[in-house]
């Protein structure tokens, strides 16, 4: 069962639009509803382009919503400017799929790691050796890691890095955007393992964003479903194999599960945690689970619909 916390950062019917040729609107996301839980993992999931990344920057407060709100700790920060913003930005930090590239090659691993705690004068010149032995120990890396440069570290050493980096000013919120994408798969493994025991060490908020359904399902709470830009599909991360409804979630999990789950039963409760089935009315799309509703998907807004806790499904007939 998905067990809800407070609420800490929360994205309300958050549209952003951008340019696009001939003067048309690009509607990378529309109308998204998100929360996130303190304490707890949120997993954002859809194919290349659906808007995830998007989504990623404005809840890092590094891009605007040109529609709705963003809210944390139940204020709203959607429109906030200058050293109001700068605050803010230090609870709510990003990790990127690629840290070599937001690391500077003249760097050391020390600088690195203590230039947000110079920029906010928490820590002085003199006590940067310290602190980057401190971080570089949370994120179980040596001490000695200090003096070396991003280029003479593995990709997964980098990636420590950068969750150090992102962790030095405590935040409360990490997000982070195809975080392990470039990694073998091992090391996917040991960043994940690092991410939750990070989790239950700091209470720490987290938005893992990842097109990949097994990799976010593997360490996340809740997951949503991002498609063409809209969140279809929101389930308590543990059912998302067992009980996922939409029928382009079911994709995504077909393309992945296909070994060891039989989707060819008719989707139903499957442990005491799932929800009942669906009471659809007639004419809901939803009833004839199959491609045809990604059309429609396309053509109208969806609406989230409550099923049961933690999880909810788009419904176009619930306007
Ligand atoms: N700055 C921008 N200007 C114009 N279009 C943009 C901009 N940023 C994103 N887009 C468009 O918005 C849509 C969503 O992009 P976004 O990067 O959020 O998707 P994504 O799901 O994160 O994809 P990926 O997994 O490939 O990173 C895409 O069609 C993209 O081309």
């Amino acid at each position: 069962m998905f067990r809800k916390a407070d609420p800490i950062l929360e994205a309300k019917n958050v549209s952003r639009v951008f340019p696009a040729s001939g003067g048309r609107r690009l509607y990378a996301n529309s109308d998204v509803n998100l929360t996130l839980y303190r304490g707890r993992t949120l997993g954002i999931a859809g194919e290349s382009g659906c808007g995830k990344s998007t989504m990623a920057r404005m809840l890092a407060q590094l891009d605007k919503p040109t529609k709705g709100e963003i809210r944390f700790k139940g204020k709203d920060i959607t429109h906030l400017r200058g050293e109001a913003l700068r605050q803010t930005r230090r609870h709510i930090q990003m990790v990127f799929q690629d840290p070599a590239a937001a690391f500077s090659p003249k760097m050391k691993v020390k600088d690195i790691l203590c230039e947000p705690l110079l920029n906010f004068g928490i820590i002085s010149k003199k006590e940067t050796e310290a602190a980057a032995v401190r971080l570089l120990e949370m994120v179980e890396l040596p001490g000695d890691f200090s003096h070396r440069y991003a280029h003479s570290m593995s990709g997964g050493q980098r990636q420590r890095v950068g969750i150090a980096r992102a962790l030095a000013l405590e935040p409360e919120i990490l997000i982070c955007d195809e975080a392990t994408s470039a990694l073998d798969v091992s090391v996917q493994r040991n960043i994940i393992d690092l991410l939750v025991k990070l989790q239950q060490e700091r209470n720490l908020t987290i938005a893992f964003i990842c097109h990949d359904v097994s990799l976010v399902r593997s360490m996340s709470h809740q997951i949503a479903i991002m498609y063409l830009g809209h969140v279809v599909e929101l389930i308590p991360g543990k059912l998302v194999g067992k009980c996922a409804m939409h029928p382009y979630t079911q994709v995504l999990i077909n393309a992945i599960f296909s070994l060891n789950m039989d989707f060819s039963k008719p989707i139903q409760s499957v442990d005491s945690d799932a929800p009942s089935p669906l009471d659809l009315p007639a004419g809901c799309p939803f009833q004839n689970r199959c491609g045809h509703c990604m059309k429609i998907c396309r053509e109208t807004k969806p609406v989230l619909r409550e099923t049961a806790p933690g999880h909810q499904i788009a419904c176009h007939l619930y306007r």
